[in-house]
C-alpha cells in the first residue's frame, strides 16, 4: 500500500475557532470540511509543504515556529495509507480567505462535528476539543 504523507493545520483564531477548508466537488472527497494543508512533495519538509499549501489555499504566511505539532492521522483508504500530522497555528500574516475559490469557515471545537469531514479526520477532532 502506497503511503502518502500529507501535512494539515488546525488554524486557531482568538475565540478558539478552527478553520475548515471545503473540499472542491470535482476532486477525491469533494464537498467534505477538511484541515488546510495537502500533500508533501518529494524532498520536502512537512512544515515547509504546510507553510506552501498555507500560501497558496488561504493566502497567509506562516513562520515555522508558530506550527505546533499536536496529533496525526493514519487511515487507510482504498487505494494509499494516509498519514497526516495535524499542527496547531494560532499566529499567522495576512487574512485567511479561500484563495482557491473554496468555502471556508471559523467554527468552534463542539460544533465540528456539524461538517462532515473526511474520515481520517474524525479522529482528531477530540483532540482539538480537549486542546482548546
Ligand atoms: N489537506 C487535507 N487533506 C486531507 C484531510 N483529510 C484527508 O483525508 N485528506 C486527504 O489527504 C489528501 C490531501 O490531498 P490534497 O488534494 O489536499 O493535496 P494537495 O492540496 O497537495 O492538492 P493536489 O494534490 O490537488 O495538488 C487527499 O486525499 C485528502 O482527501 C485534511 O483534513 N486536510
Ligand atoms: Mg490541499
Amino acid at each position: 500500500m502506497k503511503i502518502v504523507l500529507v501535512a494539515a493545520v488546525a488554524l486557531v483564531d482568538k475565540d478558539g475557532r478552527v478553520l475548515l477548508s471545503q473540499r472542491p466537488m470535482d476532486k477525491q472527497l469533494g464537498g467534505l470540511w477538511e484541515f488546510p494543508g495537502g500533500k508533501v512533495e518529494a524532498g520536502e519538509r512537512p512544515e515547509a509543504a504546510l507553510i506552501r499549501e498555507l500560501k497558496e489555499e488561504l493566502g497567509i504566511d506562516v513562520a515555522e515556529s508558530c506550527l505546533a505539532p499536536l496529533t496525526f492521522a493514519s487511515h487507510a483508504y482504498e487505494d494509499f495509507h494516509l498519514l497526516m500530522p495535524l499542527y496547531v497555528c494560532r499566529r499567522w500574516k495576512g487574512q485567511v480567505v479561500g484563495a482557491e475559490g473554496q468555502a471556508i469557515a471559523w467554527v468552534r471545537p463542539l460544533k465540528l462535528k456539524d461538517y462532515p469531514m473526511p474520515p481520517a479526520d474524525i479522529p482528531l477532532i477530540p483532540h482539538l476539543v480537549d486542546l482548546l
